[in-house]
């Protein structure tokens, strides 16, 4: 069990149209799904197993509720969620506390993404305030032009559980600074999260039903929120599979889409780059999270010439990585989400293996128990290997070597994706052409950690829709009206 200064946080319902509610079962006085702890197996909470008819009602609580919501000032709606920045800062240790023991990951890692989550609340309670019209020259004396800034409606979000916290306020925070309601359904593997910044909203003064969570049958929770005209707008982040998903169920009612999918970022080190800032850029990029983000480095491409001087370094530090439980002092590298996660990188390294790469360092689960997987580095690594054309979503980091800038850029180009990619050189003709040059939506040059509130986060190509954070991430949650008055 995971213990808080606030037990009121860790809880078991969800909360829709204002209320905490349970799950009735027919059989049993309630349905609950267990959520467990990816290290150790053990059941760390329970949480209601809802479905159709209680999307249908936070749906309805939800339209209800916007009108009201949405005709708060900018001011009084930045002021409601500048308070629960406030409190998720406060309780920022029972939230990461809650968070590795749902999700895994290490304990300062969890902080630090309770304060990256709490960084778009106190963004967005700001930029509530900015959304601004225009007024335009009319081409006829007689008429005045002008353009307003409406929000959207009734929106949902659909959220993955490698970022508990911070992939549902990069929702929800611009949906509601922008007068917006919104429905949550968090990832199975990790809703007391979810559910613990909800229990915030409500203390910040969030009204009821303009921020709502819903936990159990995805399929049929997502079935009803896509399918509803209500709902007009989706937030979604996780696979590319699912994205296609939910673009296609979400297509006869022409939702507004942002969807945040899978990646395949390349992390290239030419021979002139600063060797110690490569090998620190590629152990942050790579095995943050485990390498369960999308925007890890998933195909480390070395120039010839600082090939074997890379591998070595890079060696040197992941056999330093310390593996175990997240609440272990220390610890830097914590468990997959689970044992289909553990069983997909270990057939991108057997794949990898099998075709003549060599392995470094790592390769298999350590006596841990659990879903852990050693940090593991692979050599003589070729395009035609899983690594190379797979999310391996671990801590994997496969090298290839590479001869000539042209070269390189074409292998990085070489897949659907187009979320990050990563480039070292001191070259500064060089950082132009490459960083043109390279077709993803966010580049990193001479760094492996790109992600803040104030960029816009988002890929092109099959790496999904629309962008969050930054003054653009409200633009989702905003409509365009223009108005034509005739005063002749
Ligand atoms: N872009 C990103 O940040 C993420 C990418 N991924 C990628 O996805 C792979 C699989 O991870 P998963 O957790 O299984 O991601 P997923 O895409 O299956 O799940 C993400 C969210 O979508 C929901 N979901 C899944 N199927 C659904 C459906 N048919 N209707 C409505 N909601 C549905 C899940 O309940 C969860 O809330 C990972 O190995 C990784 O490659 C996963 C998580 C985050
Ligand atoms: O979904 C993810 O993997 C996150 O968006 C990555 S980040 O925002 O924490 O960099």
């Amino acid at each position: 069990m995971v213990t808080l200064k606030d037990p009121t946080l860790l809880r078991s319902d969800c909360l829709i149209d204002g209320k905490w509610i349970a799950a009735p079962g027919r059989d049993a006085p309630e349905r609950t799904t267990p959520v467990t702890d990816p290290a150790t197996g053990q059941i760390v909470g329970q949480v209601p197993d809802l479905g159709a008819a209680e999307a249908e009602t936070a749906i309805a609580s939800a339209a209800r509720a916007l009108p009201a919501w949405s005709a708060r000032t900018a001011k009084d709606r930045g002021a409601i969620m500048r308070r629960w920045f406030d409190l998720v800062i406060a309780n920022a240790d029972d939230l990461a506390a809650l968070m590795t023991a749902e999700q895994g990951k290490p304990l300062a890692e969890a902080k630090g993404e309770v304060l990256y989550a709490a960084s778009f609340l106190e963004w967005f309670a700001e930029e509530a305030k900015r959304t601004y019209g225009e007024t335009i020259p009319a081409p006829t004396a007689d008429k005045r032009l002008l353009v307003i800034k409406q929000p959207v409606g009734v929106c949902a979000a659909i959220t993955p559980w490698n970022f508990p916290a911070a992939m549902i306020t990069r929702k929800a925070a611009p949906a509601l600074a922008a007068g917006c309601t919104m429905i949550v359904k968090p990832a199975e593997q990790t809703p007391l999260t979810a559910l613990a910044l909800a229990v915030l909203a409500e203390r910040a003064g969030v009204p009821a039903g303009v921020l709502q969570v819903i936990t159990g049958d995805a399929r049929a929770i997502g079935g009803v929120l896509t399918g509803s005209d209500v709902v007009r707008k989706l937030s979604f982040t996780g696979s590319t599979e699912v994205g296609r998903i939910l673009m296609a169920q979400s297509a006869p009612t022409l939702k507004k889409l942002s969807l945040e999918l899978g990646g395949n970022a390349p992390f290239i080190v030419f021979d002139d780059a600063d060797l110690d800032a490569a090998i620190e850029g590629a152990l942050a990029s790579k095995y943050r999270n485990a390498g369960q983000t999308c925007v890890c480095a998933n195909r480390l491409y070395i120039q010839s010439g600082i090939y074997d001087a890379f591998a070595a370094r890079l060696a040197e530090a992941v056999r330093k990585m310390k593996l175990g439980l997240g609440t272990e002092p220390g610890v830097t590298v914590g468990p997959l989400i689970d044992d289909a996660a553990v069983r997909k990188v270990e057939s991108h390294v057997a794949d990898a293996l099998a075709q003549g790469a060599t392995l470094v360092t790592g390769g298999k689960q350590p006596p841990l128990g659990g879903n852990f997987y050693e940090p593991t580095i692979l050599t003589g690594v070729t395009q035609k290997m899983k690594v190379a054309r797979e999310e391996t979503f671990g801590p994997v980091a496969p090298l290839f070597r590479f001869e000539t800038e042209e070269e390189v850029i074409a292998m990085a180009n070489d897949t659907e994706f187009g979320l990050a990619a990563y480039f070292y050189t001191e070259n500064v003709r060089r950082v132009w052409r490459v960083a043109e040059a390279l077709e993803y939506g966010m580049v990193g040059h001479n760094t492996g950690l790109i992600s803040n509130e104030v960029a816009p986060f988002g890929g092109i190509k099959q790496s999904g829709l629309g962008r969050e954070g930054s003054r653009h991430g409200i633009e989702e949650y905003l409509e365009i009206k223009y108005l034509c008055s005739a005063i002749g």
